[in-house]
């Protein structure tokens, strides 16, 4: 469950929120909505370290993540979190294969043969990163939350670079992970991303929707 407390995030003067709340149980899968602008990608940044938000708590379970020095904010990203974002944060002179690998936990034998059949690229674990298109890539990055298997996932528009059906694939895979007690959060445009939730929180309007 991750907990978002009285948040604030200002960029010099302009303040994008100030008193957000928000609650995530596991479990649960939910769409980040509104306007273009109104801080869907930085309120992921701040759920995933990636930012410092200007004021309250971020709780993940019993985890205040904004007061975790730098070596717990290095374990919260290599032990809990799994991005799916628009740079996909790939590496691009590896292979496929490789990319995959470096998710693995210690101990686990992920079945990479059956995970890239999932996100419909059979057959290309021996391709560079670079050779393979924005779809394809987008893919490679959801075969990897799928062998890390993180406990919360923070997906940014996972459904831009797709066709609807491999749209709809992304969508089947996160809810899948949800119900094996991930908690997930999305921030999109998309209307059956935002449909296939179990709820919309509007960043703009600061409540449910
Ligand atoms: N590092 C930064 N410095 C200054 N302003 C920033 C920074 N990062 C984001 N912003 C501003 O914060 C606002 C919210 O940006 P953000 O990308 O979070 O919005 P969004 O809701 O995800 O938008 P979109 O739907 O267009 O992707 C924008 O006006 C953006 O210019």
């Amino acid at each position: 469950m991750i907990t978002v407390k009285n948040l604030t995030k200002s960029f010099g003067p302009r303040t994008l929120w100030r008193g957000l709340d928000l609650t995530v149980p596991a479990g649960r899968m939910l769409a980040l909505v509104g306007a273009s602008g109104s801080g869907k990608t930085t309120l992921l940044n701040c759920m995933g370290l990636l930012e410092r938000p200007s004021g309250g708590q971020i709780l993940y379970e019993d985890t205040d993540l904004t007061r975790l020095g730098p070596g717990g904010r290095r374990r919260f990203r290599r032990d809990r979190l799994g991005y799916l974002f628009q740079d996909y944060a790939l590496i691009e002179n590896a292979t496929v294969h490789a990319n995959l690998d470096v998710a693995r936990r210690r101990g686990t034998r992920p079945d990479h043969t059956r995970i890239l059949e999932r996100v419909g690229l059979a057959g290309r674990e021996r391709e560079k990163v670079h050779h393979l298109s924005g779809g394809e890539q987008q893919r490679v990055a959801l075969a990897r939350l799928m062998v890390k298997q993180p406990s919360l996932v923070l997906a940014d528009e996972p459904t831009g670079a797709l066709d609807s059906d491999n749209g709809a694939m992304v969508v089947d895979v996160l809810r899948q992970m949800s119900r094996q007690g991930c908690t997930v959060v999305i921030a999109t445009h998309d209307d059956d991303v935002r449909d296939a939730c179990d709820a919309a929180f509007d960043v703009h309007r600061q409540r449910e929707v």
